[in-house]
């Protein structure tokens, strides 16, 4: 890999770091830097958290989590680097004066990175803390985890907490699958290739689906998840943050305003949907027990902790519409859910037909074009086109054969490792690069549009769908697309 990245050396703050997030992924991603030599010498990692721990036993910590949670064979220089830079202070969030401890190892003359890898319900107790110890200047930037909010109004709360002490320029709110190397790839295929940008609107595309299917269920979170439901977890962040990047306008440049001004033009363009069409335009499903990859999985309302009367979708299928001069008429299915029969992600453009078709004796229905962009797993980019059949019959009667156009990354880019979201985003931090961090303003567009149908779904006051676990979610996600003579992509 060929990094140019220069950048400053840093304070890291990780506050929360005996937590969850921490220990699976940003621990061992800040290993993955730290052995790609792409962390500054100087820059100190200071884990928080209320437990009692000397710096040693903090760096044996992340030693143990590390090992836990890297797949590839540990590289042994690399790790004890990444310990070396290891301190440590014990604070009890809500406790302003336990911040002071902060002070023994932070420098005032260096940027400060702090990932709030916590609730938000303590972001606001961390910003007061960290003002009461005296280390707040232009040169820190906080990184917030998601969710922001619960709705419009929640994430308007937590933002302006956070923004009494901080500037929009010093926040770098995280959604993971901006630092996926495929959706950011989104970026480059429709930019740098004219193939697609010249045919990349209203004119060349019927529809656009978009699918982040998962097989796993709630993972011992019920009481997040409960509380979140599909919508709110994937939707809100991740499926409409995919759908900004296929569907905004060229940028000017690739600066971080210049691209969340396009993507939040997409999301204000979102056409509202209420009770007067939410049956028409979405569909909530809940898992039942069921198979997933040959093995039995208890449903939703049998899961560790589940309060067996909820009516949280773990499973949503609709249909987004952009009211602009681009996408008049082109709908964007989008569909996610829980326990569904494999982990896939997958965006998959629809070409329209050709107007006429030349190869009628032979093929009375060319199937249109597709584009599929395949983000996880086999992540690659996949096109369909119609190609002749090799042979020697008559050219009137020419045989036509569906091919497939096929890049897969791990085929391609066989000696590139495909780094984890949160190393890019960590990377980014520290760089001070804010364009694949969402700005507020897209949050909140994004609840807006979101409130809109959750609120719907309360009026109705329908229960989700059943779907046995392993299915592709509810019969009635098959029928959304059915209704319009199109079928979802058969994923595998
Ligand atoms: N886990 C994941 O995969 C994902 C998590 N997120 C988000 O990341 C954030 C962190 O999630 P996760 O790691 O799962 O949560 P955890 O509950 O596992 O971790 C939160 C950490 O914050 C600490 N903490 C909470 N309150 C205080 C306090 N008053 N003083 C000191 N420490 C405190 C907890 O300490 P203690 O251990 O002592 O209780 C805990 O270690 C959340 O906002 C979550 O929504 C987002 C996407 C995925
Ligand atoms: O943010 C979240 O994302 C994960 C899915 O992320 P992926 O990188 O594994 O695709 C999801 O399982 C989780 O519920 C949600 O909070």
């Amino acid at each position: 890999m060929s990094v140019n990245n220069k950048f400053e050396p840093c304070d890291f703050v990780l506050y929360g770091t005996r937590g969850d997030l921490a220990r699976r992924k940003l621990l061992p991603s800040l290993y993955q830097l730290e052995k790609a030599q792409l962390i500054h010498p100087e820059t100190k990692l200071i884990g928080v958290a209320r437990q009692t721990m000397s710096a040693e036993e903090y760096a044996q910590m992340v030693d143990e989590n590390v090992r836990n949670f890297t797949k590839d064979e540990i590289c042994e220089d690399s790790l004890a680097r990444l310990k070396a830079r290891c301190e440590y202070v014990e604070m009890d969030f809500t406790k302003m004066d336990d911040y002071k401890g902060l002070c023994r190892f932070t420098d005032p003359e260096r940027v400060m990175v702090c990932y709030f890898s916590t609730p938000p319900s303590v972001f606001s107790d961390i910003c007061k803390g960290m003002k009461h110890a005296g280390v707040i200047d232009d040169s820190v930037r906080v990184v917030l985890e998601k969710p922001i909010g619960h709705d419009l109004d929640s994430s308007k709360v937590i933002n302006n907490q956070v923004a009494e002490y901080f500037n929009e320029s010093q926040i770098y709110r995280i959604d993971h699958y901006l630092g996926k190397e495929t959706v950011l790839n989104l970026i480059a295929l429709r930019f740098a290739n004219s193939l697609f940008t010249n045919n990349w609107d209203h004119n060349c595309i019927d529809h656009v689906q978009i699918s982040v299917a998962e097989s796993v269920g709630i993972e011992g979170r019920w009481g997040y998840f409960d509380e979140a439901g599909q919508m709110r977890d994937m939707v809100q962040n991740h499926l409409l943050q995919i759908l900004t990047l296929i569907a905004m306008e060229p940028p000017t440049t690739l600066d971080a305003d210049s691209i969340r001004d396009e993507k939040l033009k997409v999301l204000k363009a979102l056409r509202k949907i209420d009770v007067s069409n939410v049956r028409e335009k979405t569909v909530r499903g809940q898992y039942t027990r069921g198979f997933v990859m040959g093995k039995e999985v208890p449903g939703y309302l049998e899961e560790e902790d589940a309060n067996t009367r909820s009516k949280t979708e773990t499973f949503v299928a609709l249909k987004a519409e952009i009211d602009n001069w681009r996408w008049a008429g082109v709908p964007f299915y989008l569909r996610t859910g829980k326990r569904l029969p494999s982990k896939t992600s997958e965006v998959v453009i629809y070409f329209k037909s050709q107007p006429h078709n030349l190869f009628k004796d032979s093929f009375p229905e060319l199937p249109p074009n597709k584009l599929k962009i395949r983000l996880q797993p086999d992540e690659g980019v996949e096109v369909t086109v119609m190609n002749k059949l090799p042979g020697l019959n008559n050219t009137k009667s020419m045989d036509l054969q569906k091919t497939k156009l096929n890049l897969s990354f791990s085929e391609t880019f066989k000696d590139e490792r495909i780094a984890d979201a949160y190393e890019k985003l960590l990377l980014e931090v520290m760089m001070g690069n804010q364009a694949l961090f969402v700005r507020r303003d897209e949050v909140e567009a994004a609840w807006a549009w979101v409130d809109g149908i959750i609120d719907a779904w309360k009026q109705t006051k329908e229960p989700p769908a059943p779907y046995q676990a392993g299915s592709w979610g509810p019969v009635a996600s098959i029928a959304l697309l059915a209704r319009e003579d199109r079928a979802w992509y058969e994923s595998k």
